[in-house]
């Protein structure tokens, strides 16, 4: 597989008339990987992507997408997918007939039951798009995305407003998508989903990345944690604590597994139960808390 990255971005400014909404970001998405840009409300996402996608012309630095300008429609558009938050098929139009539609507006080839089929929508395949649910409506949209198995795909929020099992079948078509090669790039609200998939993560805020990296190099900058409520005889705690006035305690610590090893230790030893105890390696949502801390 060619390690050339699929988008090359270099110092991107852009500005909305005197408000700078992107300040010199540099950033690059490697074949295969899933990249996920997330980030605080207002932070340029939506900008960056715009211009990434070619519908934004940058106020000054260098976006390539496959080596060329995005704005090179014809070389770049067929092998990008995208899916917005609203594709806009008219409500007027069955499903069968909007999927058959992104063929021509896309340039790529597909076979429009195997993508209906793809995005779980066989059964409503005759069913007016005005008549589809909220649900039903973002399957739709992610088939702009998948259709003709592009190399490149953006998915912007693509699972708000679905079920669980529709989650699940989503990111389902996202890995066999990823097996075949396809590179993706994701903007999510929900953390969970890009601490579980994303091979790197650009957090954005105010027009910069706060931090770019694997999950685990995000999640590292900041402690572990465990909390537990000791019984009100138990002895001198082993550990450096904070307290709170319900009675609970507070470890924080960059060496979880041992720090949790001696609390149990400390605890069989004193016969101490160590109510509501809980103990987690640090998560994506408490990198996201500490942005503005
Ligand atoms: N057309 C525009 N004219 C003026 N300002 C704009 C325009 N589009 C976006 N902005 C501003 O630029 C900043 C970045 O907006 P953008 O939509 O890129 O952020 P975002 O990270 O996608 O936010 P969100 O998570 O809230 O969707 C915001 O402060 C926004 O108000």
């Amino acid at each position: 597989m060619s390690t050339t990255p699929v988008i090359e971005v270099e110092r991107l400014n852009l500005k909305y008339g005197d408000f700078h909404a992107v300040r010199d970001l540099s950033f690059e998405v490697r074949p295969g990987e899933l990249y996920a840009l997330l980030g605080t409300n207002g932070a340029g996402k939506t900008s960056t992507l715009e211009t990434v996608e070619g519908h934004r012309v940058p106020t000054s630095g260098t976006v390539r997408v496959f080596g060329q300008s995005p704005r090179d429609r014809k070389a770049v558009r067929p092998r990008m997918g995208i899916m917005l938050q609203d594709s806009g098929f008219s409500p007027d139009l069955t499903v069968r007939e909007s999927v058959g539609l992104i063929g021509g507006l896309t340039r790529r080839d597909d076979d429009v039951d195997r993508v209906v089929d793809l995005v779980g929508l066989n059964h409503r395949a005759g069913t007016l798009v005005g008549q589809l649910s909220g649900g039903e409506k973002r399957r739709l949209d992610f088939a702009t995305a998948v259709y003709g198995t592009p190399e490149l795909i953006f998915l912007d929020e693509p699972t708000t407003g679905l079920d669980i099992q529709s989650r699940d079948d989503l990111w389902d078509a996202v890995d066999r998508l990823r097996e075949n090669g396809s590179t993706v790039v994701l903007t999510t609200h929900y953390l969970e989903e890009a601490q579980q998939r994303a091979d790197r993560i650009g957090l954005m805020h105010k027009g910069v990345f706060h931090r770019e990296g694997t999950v685990a190099e995000l999640t590292r900058t900041l402690p572990a944690v465990i909390t537990f409520t000791p019984s009100a005889t138990a002895p001198a705690l082993p550990l450096p604590v904070a307290a709170a006035a319900d009675g609970s305690v507070r470890v924080e610590t960059f060496h979880l597994q041992k720090d949790l090893h001696l609390l149990l230790a400390w605890a069989q030893d004193h016969a101490v139960e160590l109510r509501d105890l809980s103990a987690g390696p640090t998560r994506l949502d408490d990198v996201f808390r500490a942005i503005e801390s």
